[in-house]
């Protein structure tokens, strides 16, 4: 089933500050065909990648990577924010289109050489996936791939990932 990913994105100005464009995927996830289809095409890159375990930044990163994971049949590990993981965890600090932000992940998460494919709903400056990237490789693993519903290209958010295999299924322009 071909579906036009881009008709089920709104675009929202000035949200959540003034000159922001902010790519709501609201509409997406509520329509079953179009969120199934967008993990469907996601998931089929993923296992070609060779992905052992997806692994999501909080909160939007886990509508993408938890039913990536489901479907794919391997397991899911949560980035959070500062201060959410119960257990041993490494951090890093890093840069949001709109701001600056801690992400963490619990230390025993992922083996040392496991293959991992990072996934979120959206790429932009590309800094929270260089932080999550940067967490996985703290712990050894090794990201094979980075799966993203949306990139806003003009903020190169690609050459932040260190060359990994990138895979998106919407791109804007502006
Ligand atoms: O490429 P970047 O410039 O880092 O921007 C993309 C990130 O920004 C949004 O998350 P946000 O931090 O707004 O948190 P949320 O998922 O909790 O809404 C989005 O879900 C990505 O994770
Ligand atoms: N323009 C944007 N729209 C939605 N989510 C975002 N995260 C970072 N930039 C964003």
């Amino acid at each position: 089933m071909t579906v036009d990913y881009r008709s089920w994105i709104r675009d929202i100005p000035n949200f959540p500050k003034e000159g922001i464009l902010f790519r709501d995927i609201t509409p997406l996830l509520g329509n079953g065909d179009a969120y199934k289809a967008a993990i469907n095409t996601l998931a089929e890159q993923a296992k070609n990648w060779g992905a052992e375990v997806i692994i999501g930044p909080e909160a939007r990163g886990y509508v993408v990577g938890a039913p990536l994971s489901y479907s794919l049949g391997i397991g899911f590990v949560p980035v959070r924010k500062k201060g959410k993981l119960p257990s041993e965890t490494v951090s890093v600090t890093y840069d949001l289109e709109y701001g600056k932000d801690i992400l963490e992940i619990h230390t025993d998460a992922i083996q040392p050489g496991q293959k991992v494919v990072v996934a979120d709903d959206l790429l932009a400056t590309g800094g929270t996936m260089a932080a999550t990237i940067e967490l996985v490789q703290k712990l050894g693993g090794d990201v094979v791939g980075a799966a993203f519903f949306i990139e806003l290209l003009p903020l190169s958010g690609r050459d932040k990932l260190q060359g990994i295999p990138v895979h998106t299924l919407v791109q804007y322009d502006d």
